[in-house]
């Protein structure tokens, strides 16, 4: 395999400036970075820093000022609607803090979703949901609505919708936000062991410091730069510090 065939995601001098009225917010200020194929990357840094800007670029959902992001070496910047549409269906899972399920839906109809869009059909959308969200710890709750199991299991189904379409990079905006402590801890033990079981690459935007144990790479971003990319070993963690410095 040649060294490039190991990265999946480049960014390359990525800006975003928001106009506001009047007034321009500077929220990225060019980012460059390389994430390897099958690791688990988190973003780190203060509210207002950049993070869910630099997500919303990374996974093909908002489009820099200027720089590139390329997907398997496909520049996101030069597809059309539709292009970016099944780059977004096919090779990439999304998970919010809020698991945005559909409330009337039931567990394995929230699932079936993704697959029916890409244009299989209900009953085999279906069984390939059943079958996922065997995988997740939810083959008990497939009829259940959003509403009749836990925000831990909510946010289950939310990771099985993610998977359904064996996307190769699931992206996570803070997916513990909205849970306790210990289920914030089995969320990422989850994510983590799709990782390793399904060889997906995973990318979170986090406050949340459960999350570096998981990560093989953090970034941290402060006033829309990458203050400091740390690979696994090259950072410590201690509760509610890392490398000694408190977190924002
Ligand atoms: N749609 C928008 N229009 C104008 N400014 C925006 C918009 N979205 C974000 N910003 C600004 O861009 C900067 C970065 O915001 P972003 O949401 O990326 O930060 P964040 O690190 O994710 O914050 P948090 O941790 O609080 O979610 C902030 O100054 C924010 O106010």
């Amino acid at each position: 395999m040649k060294p490039a065939d190991d990265i999946i995601i480049t960014t390359h001098d990525v800006t975003k400036v928001y106009q506001l009225g009047a007034e321009q917010v500077h929220a990225l200020r060019g980012i460059s970075l390389d994430v390897r194929r099958g690791e688990y990357l988190s973003i780190l840094g203060p509210s207002g820093s950049g993070k869910s800007t630099f997500f919303n670029m990374v996974g093909g959902l908002d489009r820099p000022s200027a720089g590139s992001v390329s997907v398997d070496g496909c520049n996101l910047q030069e597809l059309n609607q539709k292009q970016l549409a099944w780059i977004r269906c096919h090779k990439m899972g999304y998970i919010f803090q809020s698991f945005n399920l559909i409330q009337t839906m039931t567990a394995v109809e929230n699932v079936a979703l993704p697959r029916i869009f890409a244009g299989e059909s209900p009953a085999k959308a279906r069984a390939a949901a059943a079958e996922i969200l065997d995988l997740v710890g939810l083959g008990h709750r497939l009829t259940h609505l959003p509403a009749q199991v836990s925000g831990g299991q909510q946010q289950r189904i939310a990771i099985a919708r993610a998977l359904v379409n064996r996307p190769g990079i699931v992206l996570a905006d803070e997916p513990t936000g909205n849970l306790d402590l210990h289920t914030g801890e089995e969320i990422i033990q989850l994510l983590a062991d799709m990782k390793k079981q399904l060889g997906i690459t995973v990318i979170t935007a986090t406050h949340d410091m459960k999350m570096l144990s998981a990560s093989d790479t953090v970034v941290w971003i402060k006033d829309g730069r990458a203050d400091r990319i740390a690979r696994k070993g090259e950072f410590e963690v201690a509760i509610g510090t890392i490398d000694g410095k408190t977190l924002a």
